[in-house]
C-alpha cells in the first residue's frame, strides 16, 4: 500500500503529540517528516521554569529523543524552518531550499513571544522565555550579573523571577496592572500570592508602564511613563504571547488572531490542519497544553479517518509552578450581578477559596494556600455540576489516600493530558503497573507539568494497597535509560561493571555520553561500590567538585580551609590573614558552619593558595561531610555536660573527605539548650544526662526539616559508631543529590533505626566504612604536590562549567 504524505510544521508539545496519537491509531499508514526550527528533539517546554529554577537539567526535559524519530520512521529535519507552503502543488518549501511534498499537513508552529516595542527592546541583556536558548541565556547572564527586570506580572513572569532569584539575582518584577496574574486570579488571592513573593525576596512594582530600555550598548536599566527609573543589568519580557500564523498568512490559509479551524482542526484550505497555540478555534487560542492536547486528539482521528469526539473548547485552568506558593485557577474568576458565590478567607493559615456559581451551577474558581480541592472543582465545572454536588461533598478534610479513594472514577486527575482516575487504576490493574514512571509511560499522566505526581502515587498506593512502596517507586535516573538508582546499582554490582562507560553500553543507555544528571551520579554510585578499585572520573563532576573551590559570580573563586568542630588558633589566624593579602581576597566571612570563607581567588591562584594556607580543605563544594558545628561544651559553658569540642573533632577528623550522596553536615551540642543547632543537621548530637542522643534528617536550608530522634547512647565511642554505621547506610541506599532530610522519609525512620539496632549490621556497615576512609585523600595537598593536575586544572584555559 503506498503510503500518505504526512507533513508537520512544527516540532513543539502540540504536534509531537498529535503525531503520537496518530502512531497509536495507524503506525504504518503514513510517510512522516517534520520541520522544527529548534535544534533540538521534542522537548517540554513547561519544564523550562523548572530549569531555570534549578529542579531539573535541561538534558532531561526531553520528551521523545532522536531515538524516537528513528523508530517510528519519522524524518525530523531540525534547525530548519518552512518558509513558504503551495497549498495548490501541496509542497512545504523550507529556508533550506528543501521541497516537499504533502497529501496532510498540520500546522503546529506555536506562539512566538510578544516582545513590547520599546525603545532599547533590542539592546544585550533584553531576553525572553520561551526557548532553550532563552533559558540558557539567563543561567549564563546570572553568573555575571546582579540585577534582574522581569516585565509582567503573569505565569510565566513570576517563574521567569523566581528561576532568576534561584540563581543568585536580585529581581524586580514590573507589571501593568492593579495586581498579579490578573488574567488567572482575583484582586484578593493575587495580594495573598505578591505577599508571598515578596517574602520569597521578589520585589514588585505594580501599575507601571515601562517606556524605555536604557543603557549604551547593553541594557543598563528601564525608565517608566512616570519617569521614575530602576538599574538592570537583565531585562525578561513576559508579557504574553501571539499565535505563530506568518506562514498561513503569507500561504494564503485564513487566519484571524489564530489559523482558523473547526471542530475537527481542519483549516479552510482542504488537507492543512492546525493544532496547538497557533489554531484558533469557536473564537480561543489558548496558551496550556491540556487543550492543545485534546486538539492533537480529535485531529489525529480526523487524518487516520476514524469516528473521534470532535474537539468542543477546554475550560481552562491553572497552576502557577513555583515552589511554596499553591495557587489554582479555573473557569470564570471574578463575579458579577449574574453570579453568586462562596468566599473562605482564612487569614491565619493564609488560605483562600473563592467558588463562582451562575444559574445554581459551578462555573469558577480561585484557589490560595490550600488547592488539594482544584481537581474536584475543575471537574465540577467541566461537568457543569449543580453546586449541591459541591456542597455534599465529604467535609472530611482528608488527604492521600482516602482523598484519591473518595473521587469517582470520572474524575481528572492529570489535567494537562486529560487523564481519569478510572484510566489510570485500570492501567495499574490490566497492565500491572506498580510506579508513576510506567503509569506516565501508559497514560501519560505526570508526562506535562508533573504536578500531578502525588495524586498518581495515591492512586497506586490505593490499587495496590500492601504490594505498594513509596520507598520501592522506580524513577529512573535521568531520561538517558529507564533505569532506577536501584537497578542500575544492582547491575554494576550483579555484571561487575566498573566504569560510567561500561554502565553505559552494557545497560543500553539511549545517549552516548549519558548528561549531567547521570555522570556524576554513576561516578557516585561507582566510587562507593568500588571503594577501593575504582578511579574517580574527574570530568564528570561538577565544576567546583573538580577544582575544589566554589566558582562564584565574577568567575573567581571562594576558599574554605577545614576548621575542626569550628575551633582555630592564632597561627592558622595569621595564615589566613597573609594570604588574604598576597592574593587580594575581597570578602572574609565567617560561615555558618564555623570556619572562614575567602572570596574572590583568582583560579590560577587556587593551588598557591593552598600551599601557603598550609590547612585541609574544607569540602565546603562537596558531597562529603561538610562541617561539625560545636558549641562550647563542659570546659566552658555552665550548662555543658559533655566535651562537644572534642566529640565534634573526633567525629570530622573520622569521616571527612568520602563521598556521599549529597552533603552531610552534623553538630554537636553538649546540653539540650542546643546552642550547635544539632535538630536541624544531616546528624546531630545532643548531650543529655548520661549520655547522647542522636538527631537524624534534620535540614536547615530550603526543604527546613527538624530532625527526628534516631536513638540515645551512653559514651562518645557509641556516638561515633553509630555515626559511622548511619553515614555508611546512607552511602549505600541513598540516590545521588537526596539529601538526608529526604532519604530519612523515603527509607522510613523506623527501619533506619532497626538497622542502627542490628549489631551484625552496624558492625558491617562501619567494616565497610573504614575500608573506603583508607583511600580517602587531602585533595588540596594532592594538587600542590602535582604539577600534572595544576597544569590540567589550573592553566588559563576554558573549563566546561557544568552548574550544579
Ligand atoms: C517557561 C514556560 C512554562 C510553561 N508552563 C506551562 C505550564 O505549567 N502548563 C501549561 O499547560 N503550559 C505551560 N506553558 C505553555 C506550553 O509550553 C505551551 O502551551 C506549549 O508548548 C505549546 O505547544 P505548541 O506545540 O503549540 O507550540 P511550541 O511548543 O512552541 O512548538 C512550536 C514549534 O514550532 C516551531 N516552528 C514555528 N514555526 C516553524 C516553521 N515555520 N518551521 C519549522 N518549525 C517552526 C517552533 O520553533 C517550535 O519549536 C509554558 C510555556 C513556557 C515558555
Ligand atoms: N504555570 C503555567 O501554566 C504557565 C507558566 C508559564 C507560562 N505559561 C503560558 O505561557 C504563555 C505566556 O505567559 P505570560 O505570563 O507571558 O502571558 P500572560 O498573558 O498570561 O501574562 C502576561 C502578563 O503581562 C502583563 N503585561 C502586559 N503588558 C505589560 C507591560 N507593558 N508591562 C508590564 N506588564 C505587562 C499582563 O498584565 C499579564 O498579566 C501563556 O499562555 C501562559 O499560559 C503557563
Ligand atoms: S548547648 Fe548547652 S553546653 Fe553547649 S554552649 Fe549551649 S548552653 Fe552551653
Ligand atoms: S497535571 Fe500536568 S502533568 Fe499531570
Amino acid at each position: 500500500m503506498v503510503k500518505q504524505k504526512l507533513v508537520l510544521i512544527g516540532n513543539g508539545m502540540a504536534g509531537i503529540r498529535c503525531l503520537e496519537e496518530i502512531l497509536k491509531i495507524e503506525k504504518n499508514a503514513f510517510e512522516i517528516t517534520v520541520f522544527g526550527s529548534e535544534n533540538h528533539p521534542n522537548y517540554d517546554r513547561i519544564q523550562l521554569s523548572k530549569v531555570l529554577q534549578g529542579d531539573t537539567a535541561i538534558e532531561d526535559i526531553t520528551l521523545n529523543d532522536w531515538n524516537w524519530y528513528e523508530q517510528n520512521n519519522i524524518l525530523l529535519h531540525s534547525g530548519e524552518t518552512v518558509t513558504r507552503i503551495d497549498t495548490e502543488k501541496q509542497i512545504v518549501i523550507s529556508d533550506k531550499n528543501r521541497e516537499v511534498a504533502y497529501d496532510k499537513l498540520i500546522l503546529a508552529t506555536g506562539s512566538v513571544p510578544f516582545i513590547l516595542p520599546l525603545p532599547g527592546a533590542d539592546k544585550e541583556g533584553v531576553t525572553a522565555f520561551r526557548n532553550i536558548e532563552d533559558c540558557e541565556k539567563m543561567i549564563e547572564y546570572s553568573k555575571k550579573y546582579k540585577k534582574a527586570a522581569v516585565i509582567g506580572g503573569g505565569l510565566l513572569g513570576l517563574e521567569a523571577a523566581r528561576g532568576l532569584l534561584n540563581l543568585g539575582m536580585e529581581v524586580d518584577v514590573i507589571h501593568l496592572a492593579d495586581y498579579l496574574m490578573e488574567r488567572q486570579l482575583d484582586e484578593a488571592a493575587a495580594n495573598l500570592l505578591r505577599k508571598e513573593l515578596e517574602k520569597q525576596g521578589m520585589n514588585f512594582l505594580l501599575r507601571k508602564q515601562t517606556q524605555e530600555i536604557i543603557g549604551e550598548n547593553r541594557v543598563e536599566g528601564l525608565r517608566f511613563s512616570d519617569g521614575e527609573e530602576i538599574k538592570a543589568d537583565l531585562v525578561v519580557m513576559a508579557v504574553g504571547i501571539k499565535p505563530n500564523t506568518s506562514i498561513a498568512i503569507e500561504s494564503g490559509i485564513p487566519v484571524n488572531r489564530g489559523i482558523l479551524v473547526n471542530d475537527y482542526m481542519e483549516t479552510e484550505i482542504s488537507n492543512v490542519f492546525a493544532v496547538g497555540e497557533c489554531a484558533e478555534h469557536r473564537g480561543m487560542v489558548y496558551g496550556l497544553v491540556a487543550p492543545l492536547y485534546e486538539q492533537g486528539k480529535a485531529l489525529a482521528g480526523k487524518i487516520c479517518s476514524i469516528d473521534v469526539k470532535p474537539y468542543e473548547g477546554t475550560v481552562l485552568s491553572t497552576k502557577l509552578k513555583v515552589s511554596g506558593v499553591d495557587v489554582f485557577s479555573a473557569g470564570i474568576i471574578n463575579e458579577d450581578e449574574q453570579t453568586k458565590v462562596i468566599k473562605e478567607f482564612n487569614d491565619w493559615k493564609g488560605t483562600y477559596k473563592k467558588i463562582l456559581i451562575q444559574d445554581d451551577k459551578i462555573s469558577g474558581s480561585v484557589l490560595f494556600g490550600d488547592t488539594k480541592e482544584g481537581t474536584k472543582l475543575l471537574s465540577l465545572i467541566n461537568k457543569g455540576a449543580n453546586v449541591s454536588e459541591y456542597l455534599e461533598k465529604d467535609e472530611s478534610n482528608d488527604a492521600g489516600v482516602s482523598f484519591v479513594a473518595s473521587l469517582p472514577n470520572d474524575e481528572i486527575i492529570c489535567g494537562c493530558n486529560g487523564v481519569t482516575k478510572g484510566d489510570i487504576v485500570n492501567a495499574i490493574e490490566t497492565q500491572g503497573l506498580t510506579n508513576i514512571d510506567e503509569v506516565k509511560g501508559c497514560t501519560n499522566a505526570s508526562r506535562s507539568c508533573g504536578g500531578c505526581k502525588p495524586l498518581v502515587a495515591d492512586i497506586l498506593e490505593l490499587t495496590l494497597g500492601d504490594e505498594f512502596s513509596k520507598a520501592n517507586q522506580k524513577e529512573a535516573i535521568c531520561s538517558c535509560t529507564t533505569l532506577s538508582r536501584d537497578e542500575v546499582v544492582t547491575a554494576i554490582r550483579n555484571m561487575n561493571l566498573k566504569t560510567t562507560r561500561e554502565v553505559m553500553n552494557v545497560l543500553e543507555w539511549n545517549t552516548i555520553d549519558g548528561c549531567s544528571k547521570c555522570k556524576p551520579a554513576l561516578n557516585y554510585y561507582l566510587g562507593m561500590i568500588y571503594p577501593l578499585e575504582y578511579e574517580d572520573e574527574k570530568e564528570s563532576r561538577f565544576v567546583n567538585e573538580r577544582l575544589h573551590a566554589n566558582i562564584q559570580k565574577d568567575g573567581t573563586f571562594s576558599v574554605v580551609p577545614r576548621m575542626y568542630g569550628g575551633v582555630t588558633n592564632p597561627e592558622q589566624l595569621r595564615k589566613i590573614a597573609d594570604v588574604a593579602e598576597k592574593y587580594d581576597v575581597k570578602l572574609l566571612k565567617v560561615t555558618g558552619g564555623q570556619r572562614i570563607d575567602m572570596f574572590g581567588i583568582e583560579k590560577e591562584d587556587l593551588p598557591k593558595v593552598w600551599a601557603e594556607l598550609d590547612m585541609p580543605s574544607g569540602y565546603a563544594y562537596g558531597k562529603t561531610l561538610r562541617t561539625v558545628k560545636t558549641c562550647v561544651g563542659a570546659e566552658f559553658c555552665r550548662f555543658g555536660t559533655q566535651d562537644s569540642i572534642g566529640l565534634g573533632i573526633a567525629l570530622e577528623k573520622k569521616f571527612e573527605r568520602i563521598s556521599t550522596p549529597h552533603k552531610f553536615k552534623m553538630a554537636v551540642s553538649a546540653c539540650p539548650r542546643n546552642c550547635a543547632e544539632s535538630g536541624i543537621k544531616d546528624l546531630g548530637v545532643v548531650g543529655v544526662d548520661g549520655g547522647y542522643q542522636i538527631y537524624v534528617g534534620g535540614n536547615g536550608g530550603t526543604d527546613l526539616r527538624a530532625a527526628d530522634l534516631l536513638c540515645k547512647v551512653k559514651t562518645s565511642e557509641e556516638v561515633i559508631e553509630i555515626t559511622g554505621a548511619y553515614f555508611q547506610y546512607y552511602r549505600e541506599t541513598g540516590i545521588y543529590l537526596e539529601r538526608t532530610s529526604k532519604w530519612v522519609e523515603r527509607m522510613g525512620l523506623d527501619h533506619i533505626r532497626s538497622v542502627m539496632e542490628d549489631d551484625r549490621k552496624r558492625l558491617e556497615l562501619n567494616i565497610r566504612l573504614d575500608e573506603a576512609l583508607t583511600v580517602a585523600q587531602e585533595p588540596w595537598k594532592e594538587i600542590v604536590e602535582s604539577e600534572r593536575l595544576q597544569k590540567e586544572l589550573f592553566e588559563k584555559v576554558k573549563i566546561p562549567v557544568t552548574v550544579e
